[in-house]
């Protein structure tokens, strides 16, 4: 029978949280089994998610890595296994509980994609659990994105495969425009394992990644760059409270016109140019949402503060920050097709996933991917002191405040780790830190080559660590400064001789205290790392997520935020609410100050769901579309329905060519004919969606509900699209040469490809921005 504890327990539990009672109870019961286990010679794992499978991987772990993994690692795991996000503090030992549920999947049979958040991830965690994959006799491979189409194929035969989500994405677009079943890579998805799941699956869902072909150059527009750089903002332009948008205001309108000779009111093309120049000279900063390097626009990813590889924006938008920072505009070309990470990920049917932060996204897990949030108790409880917000009422004392705090703290020799909310701000705080004569080690998406070095030595004594989110995940700070998996855990220990590897607890072979383990005790004795957050970010789980870089598996630390009244969180969230008065020091005590930040964060993740949600109901049907295209594709990849289909429609001429040719020659013939049209009409159909989407606003201004009217367009238009491949393919059968190369016959495919991320449109979505923006002018034209 429950106990009452157990009952009150559950009751407490967050809505959707999941149970782990019977995982805790099946761990329990793996306890019991060890022992035994141990003396086994040979490892045989048993029905998956009973006690006896868990005792056998955790001897498999402690055989095979030299860690036997703790009771939450196993609870953790079977989570997983039974489908949910399993929510892990930071460095509770991630990596090892997903591995153990990767390979529990695929001692089933399943093939897993572990996906990983980046390329270094996917290689290190491959690499370091490598061993414990082979003593299960399972074998794993790992995609990065330098891997060749060959290695690609060779790391999906694998029962586990692990690669950055994009480099999956990449790889099944890439399979879209395959003609010969045998040149396919990615295999029928089965299982995916999601690794820091609320980045993946819900902050970058609705990136989408782009496959795009036949080069064109994006379209150049110095001058407009030009023109609204002599604009003043105030005066010819109004930027929202969100920092969302901007517009002109009637002098700018004005101004505009005359240096450019136009009326905008007749002219929607200018307009948008226009606007998009605004944008570009407005809303982004150059080392905050971008960095300039090697003469190109590099994205920076914001959640992560690491360049976004590979990502663009919008391409009108990509353009105009070319211009405005005078680069030439990059090469831009036809979209053959694009597909979201969310519609990604949801072509699994399986997914599960693991991460340090994932209740406060688990509504959108449900909502989104019908994901349930497994909440894992820590193996050590969590000491660290989260000191409440020091909130200033201006940017500048709060400046002088968190520079005193570094000096005092750092005096004592406590390791620092100070996590900035951009590039430009951590190389302000690096020079005032300079001045005073500190020696600060700065981290940020300019050098992000060091991060894995940078990281590792952050928890040493006497160590200033500065650094963007970045640091908010992946690598191990030990105190004292002990490398990150000198017990075992890095990629050099396990790609080395793994025969090597220890069986024996490690704790258990130390003989007396080494220099690092002495180091690690004085590090403690100060109280541990100690982290600083220069503001709060727009999402509680990134401030969680920098916490957690201290105070790991029970590890001794500390951590505070130092906020200000003009910071963007308040001034754009928390608007017409002013912060009560501070006292002389310029620190503002009342609590209701604090409640005020806590508030401007909870609507910033309001806007951000709402605005998640909405791509999503237009990319939906898109995505529903595209599932339904591929269904075709395949059926005339594998098999013969292309002849089929022509066969049926036009027989004398199949009956005449057959004759003269060969069967097979039309069946292949027929096969090429279709897929051209099928591809060639789905990126039509996708441009068709784009324009759709981007002209809606204006039966929204018709009083017409956007999303009603997309749809309502939307489906014809693919049913549409399903006749036109038919007509077409029916009149190059009628009159092409089959005998000869297709591709002379106007048949030719794209010869160029490449692919890349849609950095989300950071104002919102493309119609949401448009309609403001033409309500705006229609608006102020009344007015005159
Ligand atoms: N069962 C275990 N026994 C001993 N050490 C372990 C065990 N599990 C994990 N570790 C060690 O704990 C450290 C943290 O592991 P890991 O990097 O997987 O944590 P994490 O949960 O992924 O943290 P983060 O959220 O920061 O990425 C590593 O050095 C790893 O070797």
């Amino acid at each position: 029978m429950a106990s009452v504890a157990d009952f009150v327990r559950r009751f407490l539990d967050r809505p959707g949280s999941v149970d782990l009672t019977p995982f805790q109870r099946t761990v329990e019961r793996a306890g019991e089994l060890e022992a035994e286990v141990r003396e086994r010679t040979e490892l045989r794992a048993g029905e998956v998610g009973t006690p006896e499978f868990c005792a056998v991987m955790r001897e498999a772990a402690r055989r095979a890595l030299g860690q036997r993994p703790f009771d939450v690692q196993l609870v953790g795991m079977l989570a997983m296994l039974d489908g949910h996000v399993a929510q892990m503090a930071t460095g509770e030992g991630k990596t090892l509980a997903g591995a153990l549920s990767a390979a529990g999947f695929a001692l089933q049979g399943k093939h897993v994609h572990a996906v990983s958040v980046n390329d270094y991830l996917a290689r290190r965690d491959a690499e370091w659990m490598r061993p414990l994959f082979e003593i299960l006799g399972l074998t794993v491979g790992w995609i990065s994105e330098t891997s060749t189409r060959e290695e690609r194929r060779d790391a999906y035969t694998k029962d586990v495969t692990y690669a950055a989500v994009s480099e999956l994405g990449f790889d099944v677009l890439r399979d879209r425009l395959v003609t010969d079943p045998a040149e396919l890579v990615v295999p029928t998805p089965q299982v995916a394992l999601v690794d820091e799941a609320d980045s993946v699956l819900v902050d970058e869902a609705r990136v989408p990644l782009v496959l795009a072909g036949a080069a064109d150059p994006g379209t150049a527009v110095p001058e407009m760059a030009a023109l609204v750089r002599r604009l003043s903002r105030g005066y010819h332009y109004k930027v929202d409270q969100e920092g969302r948008s901007v517009f002109l205001t009637a002098k700018g309108t004005d101004t505009v016109e005359k240096a450019l000779g136009v009326d905008l009111y007749q002219d929607p093309g200018v307009v948008t140019e226009v606007n998009l120049a605004l944008h570009a000279h407005a809303l982004l900063t150059r080392d905050v949402d971008y960095i300039v390097r090697d003469g190109r626009v590099h994205l920076i990813n914001q959640s992560r503060g690491r360049v976004a590889l590979l990502q663009r924006w919008p391409d009108g938008l990509q353009a105009a920050v070319e211009a405005k920072e005078k680069l030439p505009a990059s090469e831009t070309g036809e979209i053959l097709d694009s597909l979201t990470i969310q519609g990604l990920l949801r072509g699994y049917p399986e997914i599960c996933g693991m991460t340090g932060t994932a209740v406060a996204v688990g509504e959108q897990l449900r909502e989104f991917y019908d994901l349930k949030v497994a909440v894992i108790p820590p193996n050590k409880p969590c000491v660290r002191a989260d000191e409440p917000d020091r909130i200033f009422a201006t940017a500048e004392a709060r400046q002088e405040a968190l520079l005193d705090e570094i000096d005092a703290q750092h005096a004592t020799g406590r390791p620092i780790l100070i996590g900035t909310l951009d590039v430009a701000e951590s190389e302000r705080l690096d020079e005032a830190l300079r001045a005073r004569g500190l020696r600060p080690v700065v981290l940020n998406a300019k050098n992000d080559a060091e991060e894995a070095a940078i990281i590792a030595r952050a928890g040493a004594l006497g160590t200033i660590t500065v650094s963007t989110q970045m640091a908010g995940r992946g690598t191990d700070i030990r105190l004292g400064g002990r490398p990150a998996g000198d017990d075992g855990g890095t990629i050099e220990d396990s790609t080395g001789d793994s025969s090597g590897a220890s069986l024996g607890d490690p704790a258990e072979e130390s003989v007396g205290e080494s220099v690092a383990e002495s180091t690690e005790r004085n590090v403690a004795d100060l109280g541990g790392l100690y982290v600083i957050g220069t503001g709060r970010h727009d999402s509680s789980r990134l401030d969680d997520q920098l916490r957690g870089r201290a105070g790991r598996q029970g590890d001794p630390g500390g951590s505070v935020f130092f906020v200000s009244g003009e910071d963007e969180l308040l001034t754009a969230y928390a608007a017409g609410e002013s912060l009560p008065g501070a006292d002389p020091d310029g620190v503002v005590r009342q609590k209701r100050a604090e409640d005020l930040v806590a508030h401007a964060q909870r609507v910033a993740e309001g806007v951000n769901l709402e605005i998640h949600r909405n791509t999503w109901r237009y990319t939906r049907l898109m995505e529903e579309q595209r599932t339904h295209v591929l269904e075709l594709r395949d059926r005339v990849l594998h098999g013969d329905a292309a002849a089929e289909a022509l066969r049926t429609a036009l027989p004398d001429r199949f009956r005449e060519l057959s004759e003269t040719v060969g069967a097979d020659v039309v069946e292949q013939a027929c096969r090429q004919i279709v897929l051209f049209h099928l591809d060639r009409c789905w990126t039509e159909h996708l441009g068709y969606l784009a324009d759709l989407r981007e002209g809606i606003h204006l039966r929204a201004l018709g009083r017409l509900n956007p999303l009603d009217e997309f749809n309502r367009e939307a489906a014809p238009a693919y049913r549409s699209l399903l006749d036109e491949v038919e007509q077409r393919s029916k009149e190059t059968f009628e009159t092409a040469d089959v005998t000869a190369d297709l591709a002379d016959q106007g048949l030719k495919r794209p010869t160029a490809t490449w692919t890349y991320l849609v950095q989300d449109n950071p104002f919102g979505s493309d119609w949401e921005r448009i309609l403001q923006r033409v309500a705006g002018t229609l608006k102020r034209r009344r007015k005159k």
